[in-house]
């Protein structure tokens, strides 16, 4: 009889599994996650699908150990299969983000305790007597527990041990967190806000795959409208996943989840400990774990019986993943939704063009709040700096400091909003003109007071800020120009000398803890003034902000990237959205060269239909997304030479095809990162067109990458930098 052979899966840069024997007395079943040797390595792998490839070059090699861990389930390994076909990525690298928990593979570690068994030891001290005593409850004991209770060594818990006294204990291991119970303090809605909870409760109860656009006015109560139908699934007995864009917004949505369902979610995202990801992990796997928060790497979780999945902030361009495998977890959310054959909730106040469309279109149901709870939406208004602008060197206008000191004399709390981290977007010198630019990147070094540097944002290359300038030696000639937040907290600080600011943005906090701390003190009224970046912008509810000022809104429209109006009518509405959502007369102000760009219109007169009408009809016009489809490569090298001339061959490979055209190469906005010289090429095509197809086709033709070139592939791509 011919050797038994397994086609195996593993987490590297391969296209396809690879055969192994299966050793004597070993039985596996796709899915399994097996031990397998890989070159001079061993790796983790899974017992992949279908038909090994029995034409194997050499000898073939056993599978060395199958795991007792979860095995991957096949909706999971289609989900791999899928991810990989869309993104154009090996599977075996989009299985590794599957596979990121190795250690919740392996048998699970019992808990040893000790707990009072035998009788007392010969020889008693009155350091065993104090331990006899704290164990004397009759409970189980972690060793170190007891001997800190007692106030012993642990070796005296260890003596005790071996003189058969105390007795030691395998414990089931901790659940990560209790169960929610679904009814612990229900909401009662309005009756907007009962009729989406309903629609959203039915999709639960119904089963299969469905998407719902919850599109809400900030401060709509979207979230207690979707934990409705998380309500549902829970009391249904199944498992929940909240997706969040960012961790810095989870802190406030685990406190309401915990108010509304008695317990915390499970957390989901890089901050976890090794420990505490492996437990999760697995409370995931078996089931117990019912509710989980997390950001993009979440929707690899194996849940054991998904019931459903919502994406909040589903607008958030940080759901977009840049490296490695490109993907959307918002996009990838709604394929795993319908593998699993579960309902997905998208939710957003402002939520992206695509999501609009399928909903116009009819794929999606759409769900609307158009009023705020409790509060009526803020005034907003723009500043026009042409004539209302401060004086030369100044940043912050006569009406939005009027607004700010009024707002403070209030007893209430304003915000003020610029999306750019560090004091200076670039220094120059007076004398000589030098400005200080990145050695690796084709980007000017960032000054960040507080640090006392200069920092590229693109590679993290710093230098201490200089005193001579470097180029002509002049003394105290260099001059900020621009601002970024710390300039603006700065210039407040002198115009209001006795109030209390705080800074926020990524680069300033060190832990999570510390950014929820901050936030905590934000909500507790114990600053009056926030100066922060988008860090701050989305999301949050912050009960006592009254007026928020947009600092210079015009920053992200001037990009010629095709999506630069969408992006900051979603920043601009969010931010603004943060004022005075407990009570009326919120107020927000924007501050803007071009009072009349209809983004700056829409945003001050609250249309929004007018706003997505108006960006819709452009990108039909334009062949754009969602009416089109786009695809970026960028082809990067240590030479400009080497990358320009590979982007140009690239060029000259494309097969002809109908409904499509390869734009470019052109040589990158951002032309060098971290010593890498970069060219785009832009593949758009309709709408209906095969995409991945064509880029097989084109990329199996072409020449392959060869030296220091490299080439990525971003389907549906949100940056163009
Ligand atoms: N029916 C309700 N009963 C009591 N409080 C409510 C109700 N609906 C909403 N709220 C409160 O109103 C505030 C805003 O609600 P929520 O945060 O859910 O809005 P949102 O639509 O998610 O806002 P955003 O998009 O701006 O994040 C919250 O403090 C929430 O607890
Ligand atoms: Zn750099």
């Amino acid at each position: 009889m011919s050797q038994s052979i397994v086609p195996v899966l593993t987490p590297v840069a391969v296209e396809a599994p690879y055969s192994y024997a299966v050793p004597d007395g070993m039985t596996l079943s796709p899915g399994d996650v097996v031990v397998v040797p890989l070159g001079p390595r061993t790796v983790l792998g899974v017992v992949w699908d279908g038909e090994p490839d029995r034409i194997v070059r050499g000898k073939l090699r056993p599978v060395e150990a199958k795991l007792a861990g979860p095995a991957i389930a096949p909706a999971m390994r289609r989900f791999v299969e899928w991810i990989a076909d869309y993104t154009l990525s090996p599977r075996g690298m989009v299985l590794r983000m599957m596979l990121r928990v190795p250690e919740a593979f392996g048998p699970q570690m019992p808990v040893i305790a000790v707990r009072l068994a035998g009788a007392p030891p010969e020889r008693m001290t009155e350091a065993r007597r104090r331990v006899l005593e704290v164990a004397g409850d009759g409970l189980a004991w972690s060793k170190t527990a007891l001997a800190r209770a007692a106030g012993v060594g642990v070796s005296v818990v260890e003596g005790l041990i071996q003189a058969g006294t105390l007795q030691c204990v395998a414990l089931p291991p901790k659940p990560v967190v209790a169960p929610p119970e679904p009814d612990f303090a229900a909401t009662a809605l309005t009756q907007a806000q009962s009729g989406a909870a309903e629609a959203l409760a039915d999709a639960v109860a119904a089963g299969g795959f469905s998407v719902s656009l919850l599109e809400g006015v900030t401060g709509s109560g979207k979230t207690e409208v979707y934990f409705e139908a998380m309500s549902e699934a829970l009391r249904r007995g199944r498992q929940v996943l909240v997706m969040v864009p960012e961790i810095s917004l989870t802190a406030q949505f685990l406190a309401r989840f915990e108010a509304r369902f008695g317990t915390m979610p499970a957390e989901w995202h890089s901050g976890l400990t090794p420990k505490l990801r492996e437990r999760t992990w697995r409370g995931v796997a078996s089931g117990e774990v019912k509710a989980v928060a997390g950001a993009r790497s979440a929707l690899f979780l194996p849940f054991a019986d998904l019931g459903l999945i919502v994406v909040d902030e589903e607008h958030d361009p940080a759901y977009k993943q840049e490296e490695g495998v490109i993907y959307s977890a918002r996009d990838m959310a709604v394929v795993r939704g319908s593998l699993e054959g579960v309902p997905v909730v998208l939710s957003s106040a402002t939520p992206s063009v695509e999501s609009r469309a399928n909903a116009e279109r009819g794929r999606y149901r759409h769900l609307r709040l158009p009023d705020r709870y409790g509060a009526r939406l803020p005034d907003i208004r723009a500043v026009d700096m042409r004539s209302d602008g401060p004086e030369r060197g100044r940043f912050l206008s006569p009406p939005l400091v009027a607004a700010i000191a009024a707002t403070i004399a209030g007893g209430e709390q304003a915000l003020l909003f610029l999306n750019r981290r560090g004091y200076a977007p670039l220094t120059l010198c007076r004398a000589c003109g030098f400005r200080f630019e990145c050695p690796n990147c084709s980007a000017w070094l960032v000054e960040h007071r507080f640090r006392r540097q200069l920092a590229c944002h693109h590679c993290g290359h710093a230098i201490p800020r200089p005193v001579n300038c470097p180029n002509c030696g002049a003394e105290d000639s260099l001059v900020p120009c621009g601002p970024g937040i710390e300039r603006i907290a700065e210039e407040a600080a002198e115009r209001f000398p006795d109030i209390r600011i705080l800074m926020l943005s990524s680069d300033l906090i060190g832990s999570i803890a510390e950014l929820r701390q901050r936030f905590t003190m934000i909500e507790r009224g114990e600053v009056d003034l926030v100066v922060g970046t988008q860090l701050v912008a989305k999301g949050h509810n912050f009960p006592n902000l009254a007026l928020v000022g947009v600092v210079d809104a015009d920053v992200g429209l001037a990009t010629g990237d095709p999506r630069a109006a969408e992006r900051t009518f979603q920043l601009l509405q969010q931010v603004t959205g943060r004022a005075g959502r407990q009570r009326d007369g919120g107020r927000a102000l924007i501050q803007t060269f071009d009072p009349d760009h209809p983004v700056i219109k829409a945003i001050v007169s609250g249309d929004r239909e007018a706003f997505y009408a108006r960006e819709m009809e452009s990108r039909e016009r334009q062949g754009l997304p969602p009416f089109g489809r786009l695809a970026a490569i960028l082809v990067s090298a240590r030479s400009q030479d080497e990358a320009a001339s590979h982007a140009k061959a690239l060029a000259r490979a494309v097969p002809p095809a109908d409904g499509v055209r390869v734009l470019g190469p052109a040589e990158a906005p951002l032309a060098v990162v971290r010593g890498r010289h970069r060219f785009r090429l832009l593949v758009k095509a309709r709408r209906t067109f095969d995409l991945q197809g064509f880029l097989r086709a084109w990329f199996d033709a072409a020449p392959k990458p060869r030296g220091s070139v490299r080439m990525s592939v971003d389907v549906d791509p949100l940056s163009f930098l």
